[in-house]
């Protein structure tokens, strides 16, 4: 015993110089930032920029220093040379830069994640630092020694199993914690794999696909950290429920600069909170669109049935059929996008009316003369109604929603639908924007491009600006010493080109739907349609992606069920597949029945075997009275695992038609607990949802209400039972579906 408290002593020495140190680099931080903004507004708009940069890159120090107080240091490795190594969330070094606590995503730390017993990588012993607050409370040792293997001694796959079970077990709070302490192997793997290509992590249900996936973009921003804080990184998530759930990982990692959305927001300034029906969702998703747009395009880009006379100055001209074919031919041979192209057609239908008003006057016209003729053409209304529906100028959001109001446009772009299906997609101009129009108004933008000649020349202007800045921005970083990994002279250049507040990289990307991004991150990527995929991809030229999912989990009819079969049509072979196999959120028990149903049922499970078991993890109550019986257990485990302090979650999982009953019940039962909330993102310790909203969410316990109607969809009842951490109840009145296992 004396030696262990010893250890914690020697430990707690350690942690208190790291913490001592990180402190330090805290004021340092603050003292540049409170001295740059000290300096007041004076001095030249360059110094002005100048110190708005430093500023910026100072207070980015500060909050990266601050965001990793809460187990700053989580690992050691004792190696065979005999030296020592901690492990912590930030790299932090001593005044003369030697290094005292190592990144964990520095290559130094992959060992603290991979070494086993069989390949113990130079690593002697690992040992886990458990800390509250600034005080080591616990150190769990493993010592990578082949001979106890082979002894029968240590049996365990797990790595840093206690500190690793702790964790599972802890209470809930409706925020996603980072598991940067006990990533095991299988899943830091994933999290260091290379940078290009798109790769697929399928795994079943707790397996920590989204653990993993945003360890993995802090890892690659730490990795490449020049390319990606250029470009940026994108995070696409089911809802905007589930993005608040995670919110607070990437920023406990050190990483605040990645933007992340919802397909339904993909577009900037465009609300879609339409709702539509599963059949109209599947038929807007499919890949067809991508020529359908298309040809909507192509039909605004058209021959009129006849010449069409106009008079200029008392002299007949025409707007020629002949002359409108060849202006959009050349047109369309610029292969711009159409709101672009537009330019040229104009210009070139001008050109041949000036001809035309030459041979009918049979005048010799001057340069001058050809300029105001060019201009009063431009101008007269008739010329214009002609031009405009020979060339008509769109936004992406008059086209799309003329196909679903005008039953002609749609016939005409997607002739293969049928007459019923045609009449499914019909709605009024004014209805308003449902998640799957998003990819297809994208589609509409890029084919459109945007009505640009004054854009372009103000982008020229702008662009020859920016080298300026580059310029100077590298003089100042050459000048100053300054840099050091925290910002580059195009970061700086980028910053010093803005006159409102400095804008971050995120922000831009986030507010420009043409931004390319260096790497997306797609969690519950099986619910996306084909069309979504394009749109994704589309944001990526590199197609440098992590794409996490499970395809038994898939609930959108449009979503997918094979990944070969998503994926194939946007990225060819430039994918590849990873899986994550042990379950770490679900109970044994429950992760069984739950895999045993979902077998069943069909659906395409992967492997899975649960980290540990929970006693008494799974009931099933069948009664007559569903809602009062639900709101008794509900009550009854939130009594059990909500603590004094706030922390754990209880979720009532029922089928939509039946939320309205059960939070009534509730509401009697818990005295008005239940706000009605469907995110437990907003301190509710008890929510009622429907299984798609609980998707990707994770709660202490949870009761499901009538499994047998959830089971319409499988892939719905699939995701309800393995939401809990600890206990799920079943209750029925229905008999329950097959495999899910009735224990009275
Ligand atoms: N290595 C680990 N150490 C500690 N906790 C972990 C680890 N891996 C996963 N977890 C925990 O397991 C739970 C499930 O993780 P996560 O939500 O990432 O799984 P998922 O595969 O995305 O699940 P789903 O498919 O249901 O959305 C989370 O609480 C996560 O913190």
């Amino acid at each position: 015993m004396a030696g262990r408290q010893d250890e914690l002593a020697r430990e707690q020495a350690v942690v208190s110089r790291l913490y001592a140190r990180l402190d330090e680099l805290r004021a340092v931080a603050r003292d540049r930032l409170a001295e740059t903004r000290r300096e007041g507004p004076s001095g030249s708009p360059q110094n002005r920029s100048e110190r708005d940069a430093f500023a910026t890159m100072y207070s980015d120090r500060a909050a990266r220093l601050d965001a990793v107080e809460d187990r700053l240091v989580f690992g050691r490795l004792d190696l065979d040379d005999g030296a020592t190594r901690y492990v912590g969330r930030v790299g932090i070094t001593d005044d003369e830069h030697r290094s005292l606590l190592t990144d964990w995503r520095a290559p130094a730390a992959q060992a603290f994640y991979r070494a086993t017993a069989v390949h113990p990588d130079g690593v002697r012993r690992r040992r886990h630092l458990v800390t509250t607050g600034r005080t080591v409370s616990g150190i769990e040792d493993e010592v990578l020694d082949l001979d106890a293997v082979q002894d029968g001694l240590e049996v365990s796959t797990l790595s840093g199993e206690g500190a690793l079970l702790a964790s599972l077990a802890e209470r809930r709070t409706g925020r996603m914690s980072d598991i940067v302490a006990t990533i095991q192997g299988e899943q830091d793997r994933i999290v260091r794999d290379d940078l290009g290509g798109a790769l697929v992590v399928q795994g079943g249900p707790g397996t920590g696909k989204t653990a993993v996936a945003l360890h993995r973009a802090a890892y690659l921003l730490y990795a490449h950290r020049r390319v990606l804080e250029r470009s940026g990184v994108l995070l696409v998530g089911p809802s905007r429920a589930f993005l608040r759930y995670i919110d607070q990982v990437l920023p406990s990692l050190g990483e605040t600069g990645v933007v992340a959305t919802t397909v339904a927001e993909l577009l900037p300034g465009l609300r879609a909170e339409g709702v539509e029906e599963p059949a109209v969702a599947e038929l807007k998703g499919r890949l067809l669109w991508g020529a359908a747009v298309r040809r909507a395009v192509r039909a605004r880009e058209r021959v009129p049935a006849a010449d069409v006379p106009v008079r200029l100055d008392g002299v007949d001209l025409a707007v020629r059929r002949r002359d409108v074919r060849e202006a959009i031919a050349r047109a369309r041979r610029t292969r711009k996008p159409h709101n672009e192209a537009r330019a040229t057609f104009v210009r070139e239908m001008l050109t041949r009316l000036v001809d035309q008003y030459r041979t009918r006057t049979d005048s010799e016209l001057s340069e001058h003369d050809v300029a105001v003729l060019t201009e009063d053409l431009r101008a007269d209304r008739d010329v214009r109604v002609a031009l405009n529906i020979a060339w008509f100028p769109l936004t992406p959001e008059k086209l799309v929603s003329d196909l679903w109001a005008k039953p002609h446009r749609l016939a005409e772009a997607a002739p293969q639908l049928t007459g019923a299906e045609r009449e499914l997609l019909r709605r009024s101009a004014d209805s308003a924007w449902t998640e799957s129009d998003v990819p297809i108004l994208d589609e509409a933008a890029e084919l459109l491009g945007e009505d640009d000649t004054v854009a372009r020349a103000e982008a020229r202007a702008a662009e020859a600006e920016r080298a300026a800045e580059l310029a100077y921005a590298k003089q100042v970083l050459d000048s100053t010493g300054a840099g050091g990994g925290l910002v580059d002279a195009e970061t700086l250049a980028s910053r010093f080109a803005d006159s409102g507040p400095v804008l971050t990289t995120a922000e831009r990307a986030a507010a420009d739907r043409s931004w390319t991004y260096g790497h997306v991150v797609v969690d519950e990527a099986q619910e996306l349609s084909p069309m979504a995929w394009r749109a994704l991809v589309r944001r990526v030229p590199t197609r440098s992606m992590t794409i996490v999912g499970d395809v038994a989990q898939t609930s959108s009819v449009a979503g997918t069920r094979s990944w070969r079969d998503a994926l194939d049509p946007v990225l060819r072979d430039g994918w590849r597949l990873a899986e994550l196999t042990v379950s770490y959120r679900t109970p044994a028990t429950v992760a069984d029945a739950a895999q045993r149903f979902a077998a069943a049922a069909g659906l395409p499970v992967s492997p899975l075997t649960a980290a540990r078991d929970v006693p008494a993890a799974m009931a099933a109550v069948r009664t007559d009275d569903l809602p009062g019986e639900t709101a008794r257990r509900a009550a009854g485990l939130v009594a059990r695992h909500v603590a004094a302090d706030g922390s754990g979650r209880v979720a009532v999982v029922a089928p939509a038609d039946r939320l309205a009953q059960v939070r009534r019940a509730l509401a009697e039962v818990l005295d008005g607990v239940v706000q009605g909330s469907s995110s437990p993102v907003d301190g509710e310790s008890v929510v009622v949802q429907t299984p798609r909203q609980a998707k990707g969410l994770e709660f202490d316990a949870v009761v499901v209400v009538e499994p047998a109607e959830i089971a319409a969809v499988p892939g719905d009842l699939y995701v309800a039972v393995t939401r809990p951490t600890q206990q799920l109840v079943l209750v029925h009145s229905l008999d329950l579906p097959p495999g899910l296992v009735h224990e009275g």
